[in-house]
């Protein structure tokens, strides 16, 4: 802790000299916190500003706090797991060196990640720290309702039944593996004209929450509406059957209510699980038997397969049973990629110059793996960073935007081959032409990205790296280890793609 410009120690700062000059024990108390402290740490601070540029020092470091100190440690804190992972691969020595230059016994950097953050509504955004500001903008109030993407434009179906939003069609849902057999009964329910219901009836569909039941309802809906106008198409919530219902008894026009609904050609029933009451029960099994004994269509949709919907009257149930259910899985990495492409493509027309590049997305698809309303949940958020910052998308502002919504993992023990293998197929090579000599360029940069990725992401030695990588020589390993680095300095797209690389290979 001596003063730069004097060589002495500064005023303030005798606990820690104390603690250094016995050469790193613990004279009184375990640690020690303080403004002479804080004066150390600014020091630091300005020395990784001088070395490392006011760009980098923005990104990495104006969000990092001195904690506290003891003559062996210095504990630091900082905001995101994200934020301590990669000062913790790219700056831990540098950080040492410094503070060894304050006081000479420290041994260790602690990063500590501050007390986790409590999930924020949606509407909360937190500013990029990937900015060149001189200060953290205090986070930014997003009005409630949805500015991004544009909100449902509500319109009234038919006689008796609930809005249906004309953005839930078949063109913007997207197939995948979770959903393939529930999308095509769906489109061929729309497609069949009236009075010849399909081999599907009831269709029974069952999803967790925000896996597009209520999104295929609505398509299905306009589809067949669409396909023949004069189609008796019905779209009801099980509430708005209930308030219906119960309205209809009140003002005794429960007659007209029941006729209206044996009327229709196509019904479709959304959310059953909240059917609740008996009466409202009974008028709904005797409309299910009406239009199923009459050849009617009928699609249902419910949080869960019908035998679990325990409130649920059995003669209900028992006449699902007699359908055909098909359930809606959770998205695979594939359909979530599809499903946030799709939904920024939408975000592109409603909001002119949005960038999210194309790692921020991946980086979506890798780690929110839910549901679809998440995921559109999560792109809102990067849009409404975008606007409301004026700052673009990275991958290290985007991970605190969304940190609630990736939820907090601990790190996993990364073995070499997982990252020879990620980045393989990453790069599209094999994991043989990562260990060979073959030098072309589409080759060797990939080897070398592989290299430092194993330098930084396990506890393995330049010297076995070598040997895993064909039996190549230390110094072979530390060049590129060096190359990525000066490289990732001058180009963030590749500083991106390395750091997407890591989230898979933590998968
Ligand atoms: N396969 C998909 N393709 C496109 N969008 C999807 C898909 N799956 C879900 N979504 C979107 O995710 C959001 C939630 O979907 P939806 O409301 O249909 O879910 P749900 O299964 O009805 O959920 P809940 O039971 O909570 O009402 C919607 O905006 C929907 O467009």
């Amino acid at each position: 802790m001596r003063d730069d410009r004097t060589g002495d120690f500064g005023s303030g700062t005798a606990a820690l000299k104390a603690i250094a000059d016995t050469g790193g024990i613990v004279v009184s108390g375990s640690a020690t916190t303080g403004p002479a402290d804080a004066a150390l740490w600014d020091r630091v601070k300005r020395r990784l500003r001088s070395e490392l540029g006011e760009d980098v020092f923005q990104s990495w470091f104006a969000r990092v706090e001195f904690a506290e100190a003891d003559g062996l440690s210095v504990n630091l804190s900082v905001p995101t797991r994200f934020l301590k992972s990669w000062i913790q691969a790219h700056y831990i020595e540098k950080l040492l060196g410094l503070w060894q230059a304050e006081i000479e016994s420290i041994r260790r950097i602690e990063l500590v990640v501050r007390g986790t953050i409590r999930a924020r509504p949606l509407a909360r955004v937190e500013p990029a720290i990937a900015v060149a500001e001189p200060a953290a903008p205090a986070p930014t109030l997003i009005p409630a309702a949805p500015v991004v993407i544009a909100a449902p434009q509500r319109v009234e179906s038919e006689g008796p039944g609930s809005p249906v939003d004309p953005r839930f069609s078949f063109d913007t849902f997207c197939e995948g593996a979770a959903n393939r057999v529930a999308y095509a009964a769906a489109r061929a329910i729309a497609e069949t004209p009236s009075g010849r219901p399909t081999a599907y009836n009831p269709l029974y569909l069952n999803a967790g929450v925000g896996r597009g039941k209520t999104h295929l309802l609505h398509a299905i809906a306009q589809a067949a509406r669409a396909a023949d106008p004069q189609r008796k198409v019905v779209y009801l919530t099980a509430e708005h059957f209930m308030f219906r219902f119960v309205a209809s008894l009140k003002n005794q026009s429960a007659i007209a209510f029941k006729e209206g609904l044996r009327e229709i050609d196509l019904l479709l029933i959304d959310d059953l699980q909240f059917l609740q009451g008996k009466s409202v029960q009974q008028e709904f099994c005797h409309m299910l038997n009406a239009l199923i004994d009459g050849a009617r269509q009928v699609v249902v949709a419910a949080d869960r397969p019908a035998a679990d919907l325990e409130t649920l009257d059995e003669r209900v149930r028992s006449r699902l049973r007699g359908g055909v259910a098909f359930e809606i899985d959770a998205p695979d990495l594939d359909l979530r990629r599809q499903i946030l492409k799709s939904r920024y493509r939408l975000a592109q027309n409603q909001n002119a110059g949005v960038a999210i590049p194309d790692t921020v997305i991946e980086y979506v698809a890798q780690s929110v793996v839910s549901n679809g309303r998440d995921l559109e949940g999560a792109l809102n958020r990067l849009v409404a960073q975008w606007q409301f910052t004026n700052q673009p998308v990275t991958m290290a502002s985007a991970e605190i935007t969304l940190r609630d919504l990736v939820g907090a993992r601990e790190p996993r023990r990364v073995k070499i081959e997982d990252i020879q293998k990620v980045v393989a197929v990453h790069f599209n090579v094999s994991k043989a032409d990562l260990l060979s000599s073959r030098r072309t360029r589409t080759i060797v940069r990939p080897r070398q990205i592989a290299m430092y990725l194993s330098k930084t992401l396990t506890p393995r030695s330049l010297p076995e790296i070598g040997r895993r990588f064909g039996g190549r020589d230390h110094t072979t390993v530390l060049h590129a280890v060096r190359k990525v680095e000066e490289l990732m300095r001058d180009d963030r797209s590749l500083a991106e793609e390395v750091e997407l690389l890591k989230r898979m290979i933590d998968e």
